[in-house]
C-alpha cells in the first residue's frame, strides 16, 4: 500500500508592498516583498481521501500575509517571517510546521538636486534580501537570512592554476582572469524559542546583513583570488567572526565565465593572454561552487 511520506502546500509569489508615512517630515519609506508560505501537518487525507476539511485554502494564506503586513512591522524580514510562520502553527491545531520565505526587493531612495527625495526610489540591480523563517510546533523558530542576486565582476586579481590534470583536462593554467559571480550568501541563526526571542534580536538582523554584504564585497575586491573555493571560504570565516549569534554561513557562487577570443585571423590582431581585451561572456555552462561553514 502506498502512503504519503511527505506533504506540504501553500502560496508562492505573494507580492506585498507597504508604505510608512512620516507625518511630520512628509518622508515615506517603502518595502516591497515576495512571500512564500508552506504548511505541513495532518493534511494527508486531503491528498488521499479528497478531505478538504483539513485544507487552509492557499487563498486564505495570501489574505493572512496581507493582514499580518497591515498589523505588524514588515522590517526586518526576519521578524515579519517569524510572525507569519508562528501565526499559522498557533492558529491551526493540525498544522505543525510553517515555512515562510520573504524576499525583499530593494528600493533605494533617489537623490534629487543633491537631496534625498521624500517619496521617490529606484531599483539598483536584482539583488534581494531573503529570509526563510520556519516555525515548528513545540520546537521554536529557525531562521536563515541571505543576500541573493548580487552580481559582481572583477576584471583582474583572480587566477586559477595547478588544478588536477588528467586526460580530460583542456583548461590551461590561468594567472590573470576575469572573475564574476552572482552572490547567494546565507547565514543560519541559532534557534529562537519564540517570537519574543526573535523580537529581542531585531537590531542584530540588519547589522548581520550589512556585515555579510560588506565582507562579501570587500573580500571579493581586495583578495587576489586563487580560486572561487578559497575566496568564498575567506568570506565565511570573516562573517562567522563578525556575527557571533550565527551557527553557520553558506555560499552558492556560480562562476560566470568570460572566454578569450582569438582574433588573429583578422590581420594578425593580438587579443589573447596579456593582449586580451575583447571577451565572450558565457551564459552557460557555469561553474557552481558551494560551501557551508559551521562552528
Ligand atoms: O575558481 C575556480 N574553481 C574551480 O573549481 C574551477 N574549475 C574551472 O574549470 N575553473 C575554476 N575556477
Amino acid at each position: 500500500m502506498a502512503s504519503v511520506s511527505a506533504a506540504q502546500y501553500g502560496k508562492d509569489n505573494i507580492r506585498v508592498y507597504k508604505v510608512h508615512k512620516e507625518e511630520k517630515t512628509g518622508f515615506q519609506t517603502v518595502v516591497e516583498m515576495t512571500v512564500c508560505v508552506l504548511l505541513k501537518g495532518d493534511i494527508e487525507t486531503s491528498y488521499t481521501k479528497a478531505d478538504n476539511s483539513v485544507v487552509v485554502a492557499t487563498d486564505s494564506m495570501k489574505n493572512t500575509v496581507y493582514i499580518m503586513a497591515k498589523l505588524h512591522p514588515v522590517t526586518p524580514p526576519e521578524l515579519f517571517g517569524a510572525i507569519v510562520a508562528t501565526h499559522f502553527v498557533e492558529t491551526y491545531k493540525h498544522i505543525h510546521s510553517a515555512e515562510v520565505k520573504v524576499k525583499v526587493h530593494r528600493w533605494t531612495r533617489l537623490t534629487v538636486d543633491g537631496k534625498p527625495h521624500p517619496h521617490s526610489f529606484f531599483r539598483d540591480g536584482s539583488e534581494t534580501r531573503n529570509v526563510e523563517a520556519t516555525a515548528i510546533e513545540g520546537n521554536g523558530i529557525s531562521i536563515r537570512s541571505a543576500i541573493a542576486g548580487l552580481l559582481v565582476l572583477k576584471s583582474t586579481g583572480s587566477a586559477f592554476h595547478t588544478f588536477y590534470r588528467d586526460e580530460y583536462t583542456t583548461l590551461p593554467d590561468v594567472y590573470d582572469r576575469i572573475l564574476s559571480t552572482e552572490v547567494d550568501c546565507g547565514w543560519k541563526w541559532s534557534m529562537f524559542s519564540n517570537i519574543k526571542a526573535v523580537a529581542a534580536a531585531v537590531p542584530k538582523f540588519d547589522n548581520a546583513w550589512e556585515a555579510a554584504r560588506k565582507i562579501t564585497l570587500d573580500t571579493f575586491a581586495k583578495e587576489v583570488s586563487p580560486s572561487v573555493q578559497n575566496t568564498l571560504y575567506k568570506m565565511c570565516e570573516q562573517i562567522m567572526a563578525a556575527v557571533p549569534e550565527i551557527a553557520a554561513v553558506d555560499y552558492s557562487l556560480p562562476n560566470k565565465h568570460y572566454f578569450e577570443i582569438d582574433l588573429s585571423w583578422h590581420k594578425g590582431l593580438k587579443n589573447t593572454g596579456k593582449d586580451a581585451e575583447v571577451y565572450a561572456p558565457q551564459s552557460d555552462p557555469n561553474g557552481l561552487i558551494q560551501c557551508t561553514v559551521s562552528r
